[in-house]
């Protein structure tokens, strides 16, 4: 068998041969003490009687589709803006292809912000599994980018240097700036009366936070709310967004601190894990679609992002 690569880079992207349209993520570093798929894979595949591990659950992660500030490059976060006509091709076409696929829903979770549970509404609809139930809950959130939010992303490194903003986007700990009370977007948010029906006062929400703040609000409700859905043997799908599923990802995967800046995730893709009865991930996530698509648009964001 091929052995895969050990970190995902922009070479990786580039030369790697894809296997049955699988992203293999960029995680190793066993000496980190982080859980990693590939050795796992590797040892079993390795031992003196290769033991399969057996794929027990499917669970997708999907980003919403394109929303109006993915177009004009600004941080959207707890700003709730609808899906751009393109956003909601994505959904659609997402739909279509899980139905050629065959897959069957029987529960979806999605963020309260509207780009994600319109997306969810688009893929049932085009899937024709409408009456599929959909939870939400403000944990699937977008992470909160504080005073960032509502900016250009370009004016942003051209203001503070593409260090900072780099640091700021994809540093794991690295919170940004809180948003105060005079931000133009604070009372857009805070008194949207959706913040009323979570399970902390408003006062208690997040003012900002790093993908390790998000990861620490998420997790109590994935192993809570999803988690015992999974087990049930439900497939489930998580409609959410690009930092709550690096999250949920950096959490199934085991993937380290540092290799989590090199994971990204296109809207509109949906990610197929598929998990042990320990929902250990027991082979490469898979972005199902147009694999050359799919590529050129992780090239594009790394190259963004990280200059890589
Ligand atoms: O709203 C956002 O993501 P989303 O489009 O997945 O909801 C964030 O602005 C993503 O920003 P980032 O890619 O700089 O982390």
């Amino acid at each position: 068998m091929l052995e895969p690569p050990l970190r995902l880079d922009a070479s990786i992207v580039d030369h790697w041969p894809l296997q049955g349209g699988c992203a293999w993520p960029g995680t190793v570093n066993t000496h980190r003490g982080s859980t990693d798929i590939q050795s796992r894979i590797s040892h079993h595949l390795r031992g003196p009687a290769p033991v399969l591990l057996m794929s027990k659950y499917k669970l997708f992660l999907l980003r919403h589709g394109e929303g109006a500030w993915n177009k004009e490059n600004r941080f959207c976060s707890w700003v709730d803006q609808k899906l751009s006509e393109d956003g909601v091709k994505e959904a659609q076409d997402c739909g279509k292809l899980l139905k050629e696929q065959g897959y069957k829903f029987d529960l979806v979770f999605t963020s309260i912000l509207s780009r994600s549970i319109q997306t969810a509404w688009l893929v049932l609809e085009a899937m024709g599994q409408e009456w599929v139930p959909v939870v939400k809950s403000w944990r699937l959130n977008e992470r909160h980018y504080g005073s960032l939010i509502g900016l250009n992303r370009a004016e942003m490194a051209l203001q503070h240097g593409e260090e900072k903003v780099r640091l700021w986007r994809r540093g794991y700990d690295i919170t940004p700036p809180s948003i105060e009370e005079s931000h133009p977007y604070f009372q857009v948010i805070y008194n949207d009366r959706r913040y009323t029906t979570c399970d902390v006062p408003k006062e208690s929400l997040p003012r900002a936070e790093s993908l390790k703040e998000v990861l620490d609000r998420l997790l109590p409700y994935w192993d809570s709310t999803v988690v015992p859905e999974i087990r049930r043997g439900r497939t489930v799908l998580v409609s959410a967004h690009g930092n709550s599923c690096r999250a949920l990802l950096k959490h199934l995967e085991g993937i380290s601190d540092e290799d989590i800046a090199s994971v990204t995730l296109p809207t509109g893709i949906p990610v197929l894990l598929e998990l042990d009865e320990n929902l250990r991930p027991v082979k490469p996530r898979q972005l199902l679609g147009d694999q050359t698509k799919i590529q050129a648009a992780i090239k594009k964001s790394l190259f963004e992002i990280l200059k890589m």
